[in-house]
C-alpha cells in the first residue's frame, strides 16, 4: 500500500473522470481504448456510490471493462491501443460474431458496442442535467435518456428493472452534491465542457461501427 491517503479514499470528482474522456482522442481523432476504460471506471466508481440499487447495472459495466483490460493486457495488446485498430484487428482475424452468437460471445467490437451504446444514454441525461431547473427530477431525467436510447437494446426485465432502480436516485441537489464539483454553477460549466467531448468521442465510435456494419453485434 502506498501512503497514508489510497486512491480510494480520495473523494470522488465527477470532473476527473469527464476529464479522462479528453484523453481518449487521439491527434488524428482515433479513440484509445485504454483511457476510454477509464473513464467507464471512473463512472462506475460513482454509480457505487449512490448505493447499492445501482449493483445490477455496475456489475455489468465492469464485466465489460473487465473483458477490455484483458485484451489490452494480452499479448495482442497493441492490436488494441485504439478502438480503430481493434475493429479491424478483430475483423481481419475473423474474431467477431457477426451475425449469431457463437465462437467469440466475448468479441472486443461487441463488448465495447455495450459501452458505447451506454455513452450515448450518458451524453442525453448529462444535457438533460445540464440545462435542468432546480425543481428538475434526476429520475425524470435519467429515464428519458435510457428511454431513448439504451433501453431499446434492451429485454424487457432489464428495462423494468432500470427504470425501477432510477426512482433511488438523490434529488437534483444531492446528486450535484455527490459530484462533487463545487457549487451548482460550476457543476453547469464543467457539464458544458465535457458533454461536447463525450459526443465527439461517441460520434467517432458511431461513425467507425456504422461503416464496419458492426452497429447490431449480437
Ligand atoms: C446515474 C444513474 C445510472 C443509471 C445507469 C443507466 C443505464 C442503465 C443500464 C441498465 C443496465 C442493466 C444491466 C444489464 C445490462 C446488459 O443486459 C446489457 C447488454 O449486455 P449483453 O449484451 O452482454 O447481455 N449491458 C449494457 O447495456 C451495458 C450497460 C452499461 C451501463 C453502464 C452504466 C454506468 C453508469 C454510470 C453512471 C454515471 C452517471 C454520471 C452522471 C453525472
Amino acid at each position: 500500500m502506498a501512503g497514508p491517503v489510497a486512491a480510494e479514499d480520495q473523494k470522488f470528482c465527477l470532473k476527473e473522470v469527464l476529464d479522462t474522456f479528453k484523453l481518449c482522442l487521439s491527434e488524428n481523432k482515433e479513440v484509445y481504448l485504454e483511457h476510454y476504460v477509464a473513464g467507464w471506471r471512473g463512472l462506475v466508481r460513482f454509480l457505487n456510490s449512490l448505493g447499492s440499487v445501482f449493483g445490477f447495472i455496475s456489475k455489468d459495466a465492469v464485466k465489460k471493462i473487465q473483458i477490455l483490460v484483458a485484451f489490452l493486457n494480452d499479448e495482442n495488446g497493441s492490436q488494441y491501443v485504439t478502438i480503430q485498430s481493434m475493429v479491424k484487428y478483430e475483423l481481419e482475424n475473423e474474431l467477431v460474431d457477426l451475425t449469431k452468437c457463437g465462437k467469440y460471445p466475448e468479441s472486443g467490437c461487441r463488448t465495447l458496442l455495450r459501452l458505447h451504446r451506454a455513452l450515448r444514454w450518458l451524453e442525453l441525461f448529462l444535457e438533460r442535467l445540464r440545462t435542468s431547473t432546480e425543481d428538475s427530477k434526476t429520475s425524470v431525467m435519467c429515464a428519458e435518456a435510457y428511454n431513448e436510447s439504451l433501453a431499446q437494446h434492451h429485454i424487457w426485465m432489464i428495462r423494468k428493472a432500470a427504470n425501477l432502480s432510477f426512482c433511488m436516485l438523490p434529488g437534483r441537489p444531492a446528486f450535484f452534491e455527490v459530484m462533487n464539483v463545487g457549487p451548482p454553477e460550476q457543476v453547469l460549466a464543467m457539464l458544458g465542457e465535457a458533454i461536447p467531448l463525450i459526443s465527439e468521442v461517441y460520434q467517432i465510435t458511431e461513425a467507425l461501427y456504422a461503416q464496419h456494419n458492426l452497429l447490431d453485434l449480437p
